[in-house]
């Protein structure tokens, strides 16, 4: 078990309560906030705080779920930061919100829109990139983002089981730059595991 504090680990609870009944209920699939399970992202907790990452990358905020987790297992120092992209403004708005309430506004910038344009934009270095969005759009943002990722740089990637065709297409492109070492972890929906070999 991973002990956050205990108004972080009632937040988290709070919002798996939401989650659970507003994804079971949800109209469209554009309305359900699709948070990680539980397993993985104490599994994503557990990988970026062990390794010790200081500039995080996420792709597909929602309302801030897994951003919370990410922005907990990096605490480290004041410099340390996430910067979570969500093309969704209602969604957007709501991760903002939580993010509010579990004190890390200063921690988390959400910035809004499409995130293979907003990927080009970012400056870098990142030394972990969480890739959680629509997965089709993965290897273009990999192709941006490759440039500006440091030499040991995690990359993760939810959905690997759960959606095999649509990830693929990301799974090549971490293959075919042949600098990683990659791990396909069966929790939840299937997190990809790839870490850049460091290089001379
Ligand atoms: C699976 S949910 C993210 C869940 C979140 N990481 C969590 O665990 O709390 C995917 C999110 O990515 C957003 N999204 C999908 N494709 C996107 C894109 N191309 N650019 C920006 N956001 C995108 C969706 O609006 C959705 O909110």
């Amino acid at each position: 078990m991973i002990h956050l504090d205990a108004p972080t680990s009632a937040l988290l609870d709070r919002l798996e309560r939401y989650a659970a009944d507003n994804d079971a209920h949800a109209a469209e699939r554009s309305q359900k906030m699709l948070n990680l399970e539980r397993p993985t992202a104490e599994l994503v907790y557990w990988l970026v705080a062990s390794s010790k990452r200081s500039r995080v990358l996420e792709i597909g905020t929602s309302n801030g779920y897994s951003a919370i987790w990410l922005a907990n297992a990096l605490k480290l120092n004041s410099t340390d930061k996430v910067i979570s992209i969500e093309r969704d403004p209602a969604k957007a708005v709501a991760a903002r919100e939580n993010l509010k309430a579990a004190s890390l506004t200063q921690r988390v910038e959400v910035i809004e829109g499409d995130a293979t344009a907003i990927c080009e934009s970012l400056a870098g270095p990142f030394d972990c990139i969480f890739f959680d969005a629509d997965r089709v759009s993965a290897p273009a943002q990999l192709a941006v983002l490759l440039p500006k990722l440091t030499p040991d740089a995690l990359l993760l990637a939810d959905n690997a089981l759960s959606h095999p065709g649509e990830i693929a297409g990301y799974i090549a492109a971490v293959e075919a730059t042949g600098e990683f070492d990659t791990l396909t972890v069966p929790v939840g929906k299937g997190l990809h595991i790839a870490r850049r070999r460091n290089a001379p």
